[in-house]
This record gives structure tokens, sequence and C-alpha cells, in this order.
């Protein structure tokens, strides 16, 4: 065993204690710093570990089970359960168990618990892979599983769960005429690559000819249809995936957030794919002005991520949820105001929840008398018509397109404003 595949776990497991011991997400553990120490490849590697072993957690933690008496601390749990994952992934044995049974035993607390680990994992290797085989999917945990449910029923629910522990391929979007790789076009015009390898050294990144975006995600700016010259307004841009769709179709964007840090990516993103818009930091609810588009991507519980972020159900429980909500609404409203008479809104959320999609809009609608949803805006290629929703949005959701790998969650509506 090298030195980096040591510490590509050790990070790994580093990032299970946070994900799952402080209900810290992935992202904001990388954004301090949390795999800095390590190459890039090392990075790749510890990340995807960890995302994997948070996949498969369910199954995991009921194979260990069997073999465990009471549970060991966190750490050493969690270093049993990545352990778990790379088994049933057909690793090596003796490079699992050495590297768990190191990574514990260097631990300055629990080092004394290595002879268990290399007891368990052993006995795990031994009952694989047939054990893996005959457990169920993964579930997700009962506070989100409960609202989905009722919201979408269990065979749809059950259907997410599939696409969740299958994970994402990587989706771009791509600029008119740009090169791009080998991959699969999906019927709504995004490139799907199934085995995409390093992203920075594909055919067109270097020229900026395309960019990274689930193809539900590139769904909204399609559906505002922005044109050559119009001014429209991203009033939660960064990073940015779709003021560069806006950007590319010939509009004159103002792209605006109030986190510094992400419009530093928006304005790195801009660069390499030589595409303009104007770059705002502030707070949407006090941003003024007046637009023939605004695209209103609000903050949300990201939900309808989970695909690709599977830390997601295991780091939230929820309760930031209601304050979310509340949020929309005001941004909703504030956002309104900022369309020209005529215009329209499109407002979006990567969300599987009602009350941050259909509900939000079905509101807004009894509020606002100059408010209609423009039902047309949703007629577009690849875009069936049983996805349109009572009130006039589009639900996209990860059991859809099943045999071709799916799609994140996310709810969209063009409301148009009287003229
Ligand atoms: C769903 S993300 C936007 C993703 C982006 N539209 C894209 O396609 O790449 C939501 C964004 O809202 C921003 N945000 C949160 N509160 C905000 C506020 N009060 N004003 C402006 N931006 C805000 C966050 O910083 C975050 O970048």
């Amino acid at each position: 065993m090298t030195d980096s595949a040591l510490a590509a776990r050790k990070a790994a497991v580093h990032l299970l204690d946070q994900v799952l011991g402080e209900g810290r997400l992935m992202a904001e553990c990388l954004s301090t710093g949390a795999l800095d120490h390590l190459g890039p490849q090392d990075r790749a590697r510890a990340q995807r570990l960890a995302a994997e072993t948070l996949r498969g957690l369910e199954r995991a933690d009921r194979i260990l089970a069997r073999h465990l008496q009471k549970a060991p601390p966190l750490t050493v749990r969690n270093a049993l359960r990545l352990g778990t994952i790379e088994l049933s992934q057909g690793e090596a044995a003796h490079g699992v168990v050495n590297a768990m049974v190191e990574i514990v035993g260097r631990h300055r607390k629990h080092g004394r618990l290595k002879g268990l680990v290399n007891a368990v994992l052993r006995k795990v290797d031994a009952d694989l892979p047939e054990a893996w085989e005959k457990l169920r999917v993964p579930r997700l945990p009962k506070w989100l599983r409960v609202p989905l449910v009722a919201a979408w029923g269990s065979e749809a629910v059950a259907g997410m769960e599939r696409a969740h522990f299958a994970g994402a391929p990587l989706d771009l979007t791509v600029k008119p005429g740009g090169m791009t790789p080998d991959g699969q076009w999906l019927p709504t015009g995004t490139l799907r690559l199934h085995e995409p390898g390093q992203v920075s050294v594909l055919p067109g990144y270097e020229a900026g000819d395309w960019w990274v975006q689930d193809v539900a995600a590139a769904v909204a700016a399609r559906v505002l249809d922005a044109r050559p010259g119009e001014s429209v307004l991203d009033l939660c841009a960064a990073p940015g995936g779709k003021t560069l769709q806006m950007a590319a179709s010939g509009a004159k964007v103002t792209a605006l957030d109030i986190s510094e840090a992400r419009l530093t990516r928006l304005r790195e993103n801009l660069s390499r794919t030589q595409l303009e818009a104007e770059v705002v930091a502030a707070d949407a609810l006090t941003h003024e002005g007046r637009y023939d588009a605004v695209l209103l991507d609000a903050p949300c519980s990201a939900t309808g991520t989970i695909r690709r972020h599977p830390d997601l159900p295991h780091a939230k429980d929820g309760s930031e949820f209601g304050a979310l909500i509340e949020l929309q609404a005001q941004m909703l409203a504030h956002a309104w105001g900022l369309v020209k008479p005529g215009g329209r809104l499109v407002y979006c959320t990567c969300s599987l929840l009602p009350d941050e999609g259909e509900v939000q809009v079905e509101e807004a609608l009894s509020l606002f008398a100059d408010m209609t949803v423009d039902k047309a805006a949703l007629a577009l290629p690849g875009i069936e018509s049983g996805w349109i929703t009572e009130e006039g949005g589009l639900r996209l959701r990860p059991d859809y397109w099943p045999e071709i790998r799916g799609m994140d969650g996310f709810y969209i509506a063009c409301l148009r404003k009287a003229g």
C-alpha cells in the first residue's frame, strides 16, 4: 500500500467523521480546506471514497451489524464502513484491511481497536459479494422520505432511491458549435458522458466550449429563452451555470449573488468560456432595477441533487428548511418587482419538496394579480407532458429517465407579467 493510497483513505474517513458526526456537508468541509494537504488525484480519490460510502451506508451498516456486538466509536465505525464499501467493490482484501487497521491503529484515542477492525473486516470479506447484493437499495432517512412519499408516492420514492444509489453521470452544457468529447446527446440538448475521467483534460474544456451542468438544471435557462440584446437578471447566479447559458444566447446578463467566494468561481467560469456578464455582489432582496427577464434559482434544500451529493441526507435533518421556504417566498416577491411589464420571471429550485416549488408558485399566483403562468414556455424538446404540474410548472425528478441514468430533481415555472 502506498503512502498516498493510505492518505486518501484516511482523509475519506475524516470526511465521514465530519458529515456523520458534525452534520457538515462535504462541500463545506472542502471549502474549509479538509483535503488541501493532498495532491489532486488523492483529493479526488478521498472525495469519491467518502461519497460512495455515504451512498451505500445503509448496506454497509447492515453487514457490519452482523459482526459487531456494540457500535464502536464513530471514527472506527467510519473506517469499517469505508472498508466494507471497498470490499463490496472487489478491492483486494489485504490492501483494504491493512489500510483500515493502519488508520485506526494510528488513532490517538482508539488505536487499541485495530484488532477489532482486522477481525471484523475479514469476516465482512468472507460474506461478500453475496451479502451485498441481497440487501435492499438504501432508503432516504425518515425526515425526508416521509414528505417525499406524501408528495410523490412510495413507488416514485423507491425510484428516486435507486437513482441516488446509482449516482450521476457527467452532464455538459455545450456552447453552440463548441468542441466536445464523445457522449450521448439527451433529448433536451445536454451532452452526457458515462465514463468521463478527468474533466479538465477533455476536448473543449480548455477552450471553454462547455461547462458541467446537470441536464435538469440546464432546462431552467432554456425555459427562460433569453434573446440577443435582452436585459436579463440572474438573481442567485453563482457558480454560474445558468448565467453562462443566458450569456451564450447573446443576452445582456447581470449575474448577482450574495457570496463573494461563489462569485469568484462564476468569474472564473465566465473567463474560461469567454462569455460576458455584469457581476454584482449583493443581496437579492435589496437589488433594484427593471429587466426584460429575471431568473430566480433560489437557495433551497438541494434535495434534488442527492445523486451527486449523497452527504446531504446524512448531514441534514430538515430543520433549516422552514427558513429557506420563507426566504424563497420573499425573494420571489422581490424578483417580481424587478420584471418589466410584459416581461417574465423563471422561478426554479433544485428541490424535491413541493413547498419549495409548486406551493411557492401557487402562493405567488394568489398574491399578484398581474402574474400568469406561461405553460407554453415549457414546450421544449425532450420535456414530457406528464411532467407539467397542476399550477403550470415543470416537475423534474431523479426517477425519470432511469434507462439513461436519470436527472436531478428540479422545479421550474415561467411567470408572465401583464403588459
Ligand atoms: C442554487 S444556488 C445558485 C446556482 C446557480 N444559479 C447556477 O446555476 O450555477 C443559490 C445561490 O443563491 C445565493 N444566495 C443565497 N442567498 C442570497 C441572497 N440573499 N441574495 C443573493 N444570492 C443569494 C447563494 O450564494 C447561491 O450561490
